[in-house]
């Protein structure tokens, strides 16, 4: 490489910085890592550093990456506005009596799985030539819908240009309006300066043909919520598609599609029981994108539904090298599973990935989270990426205060019993105190004014 190479546009990767109270409530609605995970001692420091070293890898591959910061932990406005009250450390005693639950609601860490933040659209895209952000209003469960407020504002501080971004409200919080962000939506495209075809993909269908939808566990996302943010993002239309679920893919465990398909430029890599009409969702991308996409889909025969959920080997990243390598990567469970160990070695050997590494990301995992799940991507022109607040992009400089910044704030160990503990609310609002003074974005949460 040398350094004469004229700027392009890029995909940047916005991973979520793991918070201080990063703990396993059993909160996450059809995710089975999380129910199985429910009350277990969860650690908070080495759930951060696991995913600050997955961050350092994929910048080591040449891909820009940036985080977004935790959200303020515990949410005490969310507990005085379900009525409890008193100075802070009663509320949060009181709220453990009598009901843990929602303690654990107020205290999770889930706004790190940052492909839930929001659906981005590239300015490529859309008919104003501008970057389109909708945050994920995340209806389907309390800890997650309390995130969206905060997730706005942070898209605002990060992407502050009205020239380049439009930032729109959330969809309307409504279950059949369900949106859970990125987590259910790809976009497929040659270069990431060309336009590009974005995939909704869904999991109910308000115009009533849900008597079809899954039995055991909720979809998620609506087709409603799709097709609002493509009218919001100005997409046309024959660049749009709209692919239903197998609602027994949701019943098996896949409560967000990016649990059984991922897609990287034009190439959509699935299970083949990721979609409840899978001729007809191939047929459609086809034709948006004049036959330009490759679909690689996993038999079931070959890796069950089941270890598709159980390992998230379509819960990895696939990512363009700065050598111009296709590498995915993929959790540890991966290679720890012989079936899927095989799969990914014929994969390499086929020459749909050039690499495959492996990341340890156990604390995530055990809430259900993967690779690609903590990671929202941006494509930005080089004028675009100019205008975002330098401050969140990883450099070593950052990468280093950020190991001592984490080292020193975090415990060790959490359990449920520590979550009203007031000291863990100082710890964890001091530290987001230094994080937001460290990347720049100043005092922007309530607990700092
Ligand atoms: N994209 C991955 C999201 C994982 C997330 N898990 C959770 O919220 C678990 C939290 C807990 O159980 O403490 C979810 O299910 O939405």
């Amino acid at each position: 490489m040398t350094n004469t190479t004229a700027p392009t546009t890029v995909e940047v990767n916005f991973d979520g910085l793991i918070g201080p109270t990063h703990n396993f409530a059993g909160l996450g609605p059809g995710n089975l890592a999380s129910w199985s995970h429910r009350r277990a001692p969860s650690n908070p420091r080495a759930a951060a550093r696991q995913g600050l070293a997955k961050m350092v890898r994929l910048r080591a591959l040449g891909v820009p990456q940036a985080l977004l910061p935790p959200q303020p932990r515990p949410n005490l406005a969310l507990l005085r506005r379900l009525g409890f009250s008193g100075d802070d450390a009663a509320v949060l005693a009181t709220a453990q009596k009598h009901s843990p639950h929602l303690l654990a609601t107020a205290m999770s860490s889930s706004s790190m799985w940052t492909a839930n933040a929001a659906t981005v659209c590239p300015s490529a895209d859309a008919a104003d030539r501008r970057v389109h952000f909708t945050p994920a209003n995340l209806v389907t469960s309390l800890h997650r819908a309390s995130e969206t407020d905060i997730t706005a504002m942070l898209l605002k501080r990060i992407f502050p240009d009205p020239r380049f971004f439009v930032h729109h409200d959330a969809v309307p919080s409504s279950t059949e309006m369900g949106d859970e962000g990125a987590a259910n939506h790809t976009r497929f495209c040659d270069t990431f300066d060309a336009p590009g075809v974005q995939m909704f993909v869904y999991g109910s269908d308000s115009r009533g043909d849900d008597a079809s939808g899954p039995k055991r566990f909720v979809a998620r996302q609506s087709k409603a919520a799709g097709e609002v943010i493509a009218r919001l993002h100005r997409l046309h239309p024959d660049r749009v598609v709209f692919a239903k679920q197998n609602p027994r893919a949701i019943d098996a465990g896949v409560f967000h599609n990016d649990v059984i398909a991922v897609g990287h430029r034009q190439l959509l890599f699935c299970h083949e029981q990721a979609f409840e009409q899978p001729s007809s969702v191939i047929e459609d991308l086809r034709r948006a994108t004049q036959d330009a996409i490759r679909i690689v889909q996993v038999p079931e025969e070959r890796v069950s539904l089941d270890d598709a959920v159980a390992t998230y080997l379509f819960n990895s990243q696939i990512v363009t090298t700065e050598n111009d390598e296709t590498v995915l990567v993929a959790p540890e469970d991966c290679r720890r599973h012989a079936g899927v160990h095989a799969l990914l070695g014929e994969l390499v050997e086929g020459k749909t990935f050039d690499r495959v590494e492996y990341v340890d990301l156990k604390q995530s995992m055990d809430n259900g989270g993967g690779p690609a799940c903590l990671r929202l991507r941006v494509v930005l022109t080089p004028d675009e990426l100019a205008s975002v607040a330098a401050g969140v992009f990883l450099t070593d400089q950052l990468v280093t205060q950020l190991e001592h910044w984490i080292d020193r704030h975090y415990r060790e160990s959490l359990t449920a019993a520590d979550l009203a503990d007031p000291d863990l609310m100082k710890e964890s609002y001091q530290a987001l105190d230094e994080l937001t003074d460290l990347i720049g974005l100043g005092a922007i949460y309530d607990f700092q004014t």
